[in-house]
């Protein structure tokens, strides 16, 4: 059997903010693999973006190490992209859609033209051609945070990391946006790590769920999703295994709002089959021995 290659390793992951200040993550250790789409899901302030920013290499962790395909990284990885949830901040209002979508690509070598086509073929996979002219501000907020997923994937990142990117939407075009992340990502054999307040949305999109803890975060269970590759918004939010991951997630983080420190031991058990809960010791657990 061939082993399934990491792309994204973080071990005994900690921040504290400002020396003596406030412990924003005490110490996580999970592991995203090429291909696939991970989502965290955690309490308010547990520590989700200072996890991102760790990762992307804007603030250096206190403790811990993070690798990305294999290499450590140290300041901002060339090869990895954000989407922020605030499209309104991240896009250019003075660039078209189309210079907004090829901006980021002329540090990286490309001539004219092949930015241009980069654009165009990223910008018809996300359903925006004929916007291309258009101006950020012309455009709705679903349309704008199209633009700004174009532009990470335009870049053909070996991880994309996506912040809260659904949430200033809403609620049809997050569903409209939510499809076309797992077309994307199917399409460009993206990595991606993603992070939200949403459960439905979390086990909606991704292959596997981490669980946080309140801040300090740790992780409280990683659960494997096994709902396939073809997902339906109707269909797949009305099946069994659906309902039960969704009750399963809504449990743990119950508790985990109570947990911000590693005990060592986790409570809930696992009623899902391909669902793990971490060991609160840094490995991967399977489902625990313990009685809820
Ligand atoms: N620059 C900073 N200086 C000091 N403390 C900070 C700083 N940034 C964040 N914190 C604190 O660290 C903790 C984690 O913050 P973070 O923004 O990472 O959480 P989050 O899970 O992303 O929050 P939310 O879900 O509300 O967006 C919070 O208690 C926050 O107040």
């Amino acid at each position: 059997m061939t082993e399934t290659k990491t792309m994204l390793e973080v071990s005994g992951l900690g921040h504290r903010y400002g020396g003596e200040g406030h412990l924003a993550i005490a110490d996580l250790t999970f592991q995203v693999r090429i291909g696939e789409l991970a989502c965290i899901v955690g309490p308010s302030g547990c520590g989700k973006s200072t996890l991102l920013r760790s990762i992307s290499g804007l603030i250096k962790p206190t403790s811990g190490d993070i690798r990305l395909h294999g290499g450590a990284v140290q300041g901002v990885p060339t090869d990895l992209a954000v989407v922020f949830q605030d499209y309104s901040r991240s896009l250019f209002p003075w660039l078209s859609v189309r210079s907004n979508v090829e901006f980021p690509l002329r540090s990286r070598g490309l001539s004219k033209a092949g930015r241009r086509g980069r654009a165009d073929e990223v910008l018809e996979w996300v359903g925006l051609s004929a916007a291309a002219k258009k101006y950020p501000w012309q455009l709705s907020g679903g349309m704008q945070q199209r633009v700004s997923i174009a532009r990470a994937l335009a870049c053909r990142p070996a991880l994309l990391l996506m912040d809260e990117p659904f949430a200033s939407v809403d609620a049809q075009t997050r569903f409209e946006l939510e499809d076309l992340l797992l077309r994307v990502r199917k399409q460009f054999d993206s990595t991606v790590l993603l992070v939200t307040h949403d459960i439905d949305e979390s086990i909606y999109l991704a292959d596997r769920v981490f669980v946080l803890s309140k801040s300090p975060a740790n992780i409280v269970a990683d659960l494997a999703i096994p709902l396939g590759d073809v997902r339906d918004q109707i269909t797949t939010r009305e099946s069994e295994t659906f309902v039960q991951l969704r009750s399963e997630v809504a449990r743990l983080l119950d508790v985990g709002r109570f947990q911000g420190k590693s005990t060592g031991e986790f409570p809930l058990k696992s009623t899902i089959s391909g669902a793990s809960h971490h060991d609160g010791a840094g490995g991967l657990a399977g489902p625990q021995s313990k009685s809820p």
